[in-house]
């Protein structure tokens, strides 16, 4: 087990790529806190957060869910407060929650704009900040790991609103690897691909999956499952001199360009 008892935070930890990152890390022997912005509750009335609590308990690991917009600096506060007060500290937090809401450049409304910026970019801070002062308290070191995006490298026509806050969160987590790096807290980025998500139902029409599902040389598109493996890697003691990298983890997508 590459995280036998560690304390991890996955922001965004109900659906998609976060889910699988919380529960991989719980397999790995973490206790997870959660955290969630909306969550309506399912056909069975279960919501996905408590789904991911009996997932992670099943596994025989401690979970909380905290619900809370990543976007409010009390949030990524409240979080940490959450895993001190259920699990006694914090050594992981991931920043994961993001949205992208797929937009035209020249009609983009200013609210979705900073909606984006709030909520991806703004949220990574606000968390790296609340787990650093955590971490650097407790004086064990850590690992702080932001979901960025193979969009940190490249564009998209309906993304104006969005590349920019992977690039940054990018760029975030150089800077936070220099100044956390005196306290044993290494900060690192993973640059997932295209993964099949709630984020792009509408997006991955057949013909753009039957697209990728060519142009990607591993011949698919990806599932969130693909990218917990890395994120393990960069949470656990294998990566103890990792810090101010990425993965990118897009199944060979950005280097096919022709
Ligand atoms: N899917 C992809 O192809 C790629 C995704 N990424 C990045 O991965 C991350 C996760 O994306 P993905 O799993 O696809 O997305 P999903 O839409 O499947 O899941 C998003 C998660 O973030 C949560 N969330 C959304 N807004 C907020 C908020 N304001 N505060 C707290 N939590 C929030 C959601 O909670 P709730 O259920 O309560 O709404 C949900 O748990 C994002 O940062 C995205 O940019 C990067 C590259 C590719
Ligand atoms: C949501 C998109 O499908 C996805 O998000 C990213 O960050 C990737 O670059 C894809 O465009």
């Amino acid at each position: 087990m590459l995280l036998k008892d560690k304390v991890v935070i996955v922001t965004g930890g109900s659906r998609g790529i976060g889910r699988g990152i919380a529960v991989e890390c719980a397999r790995q022997g973490a206790d997870v806190v959660i955290n969630y912005a909306r969550d309506p509750a399912g056909a069975a009335g279960v919501s996905p957060a408590q789904e991911v609590v009996a997932e992670i308990e099943a596994l025989g690991r401690r979970a909380v869910a905290v619900k809370g917009d990543v976007a409010d600096p009390a949030t990524a506060q409240a979080l940490v407060d959450a895993a001190v007060a259920h699990f006694g500290g914090v050594d992981v937090a991931v920043a994961n929650a993001g949205v992208c809401a797929f937009h035209d450049f020249l009609g983009m409304p200013p609210e979705l704009l900073r909606e984006t910026i709030g909520i991806n970019l703004e949220g990574t801070y606000f968390l790296a900040q609340a787990a650093g002062r955590r971490m650097q308290e407790q004086g064990r070191g850590g690992a702080i790991i932001a979901i960025s995006s193979i969009s940190a490298l490249v564009g998209g026509e309906f993304q104006t609103h969005y590349t920019p806050t992977k690039a940054g969160q990018r760029s975030l987590m150089q800077s936070c690897a220099i100044a956390l790096g005196r306290y044993g807290i290494r900060c690192n980025s993973v640059l997932p691909g295209t993964i099949v998500t709630d984020i792009n139902r509408d997006d991955l029409t057949p013909e753009k999956t039957t697209y990728f599902n060519q142009r990607i040389p591993l011949g698919r598109l990806g599932q969130p499952h693909d990218i917990a493996g890395p994120v393990v890697f960069l949470a656990s003691d294998l990566a103890r001199y990792v810090t101010g990298a990425e993965i990118l983890v897009d199944g060979g997508l950005y280097v096919n360009l022709q």
